[in-house]
């Protein structure tokens, strides 16, 4: 079965890297590709259309799941048509509010909705390791650092928030603090959170755990964008054969 995809955000950065990787594949095709001001251009040979008509194109075209790189409002509105169209949406957005990411929680009440703050496979190891490091180092120091291009809105980062919950769900800590800045000597229990942004960076994330005189640095690196590309369509490609519910980007690696 050819799975059909819907692509939003087309001509974003993470939008064009979606269609260059569907089209590399066999097994699944583009059969529409939405962003909000399309002028007339193609990516990889596929006609951009006007991002407003999205609510008609995902009835008509019949898309198995639709992929979603664009923002929190926009990916609101995209998975709550795909929910009244019965399309499964698979979304790699961050940046959520409680709000937003209830209305996703939602629609994986109609079909299956599948959101990952990070699509590679690296990051969903590091997210399976970093519980048990801080099991084994309890006491120590912990802080996290997520750097990134220029461009992007969200801070923390989708993945860095993501790994606190991981972190913080596997030993005593007080709080998050942000930054440090001026007379701020380190609280017992916090754990600083630094977010940088710069350049083209494609996205790092490390952790890093000290006390007894030693430190353990757990890293990851992307160096392209079209790892995420990757594993986003491999998740619109799994999806196509679940029910409505809701899903993350490990449900994808297990099988
Ligand atoms: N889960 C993962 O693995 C990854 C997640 N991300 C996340 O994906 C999101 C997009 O990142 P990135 O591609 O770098 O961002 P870009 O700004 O490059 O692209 C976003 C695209 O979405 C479009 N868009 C924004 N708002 C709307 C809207 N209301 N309706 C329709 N289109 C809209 C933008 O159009 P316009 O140009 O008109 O604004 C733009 O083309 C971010 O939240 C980022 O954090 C990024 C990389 C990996
Ligand atoms: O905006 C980005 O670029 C990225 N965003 C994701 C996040 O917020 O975690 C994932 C990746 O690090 C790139």
């Amino acid at each position: 079965m050819t799975v059909r995809i819907g692509v939003t955000g087309a001509t974003g950065r993470m939008g064009r890297e979606v269609i260059a990787a569907v089209t590399e594949r066999d097994d699944c095709k583009v059969v529409f590709a939405v962003n909000r001001e399309p002028d007339g251009e193609t990516v990889d040979g596929v006609e951009i259309e006007p991002a407003d008509e999205f609510d008609s194109l995902v009835v008509d075209r019949e898309p198995t799941a639709v992929v979603d790189f664009t923002g929190p409002e926009s990916a609101v509105d995209y998975v709550e048509a795909c929910a009244d169209a019965g399309v499964a949406f698979v979304t790699g957005t961050t940046g959520f509010d409680d709000d937003q990411r209830e209305a996703l929680e939602a629609a994986g009440d109609d079909v299956a909705v599948l959101h990952a703050p990070n699509f590679a496979r690296g990051v969903q190891a590091l997210v399976n390791v970093v519980g048990e490091a801080v099991q084994n180092l309890q006491g120590y120091d912990v802080e996290l650092v997520e750097t990134h291009h220029n461009a992007k809105r969200d801070a923390p980062s989708g993945t860095a928030n993501r790994l606190l919950e991981e972190i913080e769900a596997n030993g005593e800590f007080s709080e998050r603090t942000h930054g440090r800045e001026g007379e701020a000597p380190r609280e017992e229990g916090e754990i600083g959170v630094h977010a940088l942004r710069a350049g083209d960076i494609t996205g790092e994330h490390e952790i890093v755990l000290a006390g007894n005189h030693e430190e353990v640095r757990l890293t990851h690196r992307a160096e392209d964008r079209g790892v995420f590309a990757a594993g986003a369509v491999d998740a619109a490609v799994w999806i196509a054969g679940q029910k409505a519910g809701r899903y993350d980007f490990a449900d994808v690696i297990s099988e």
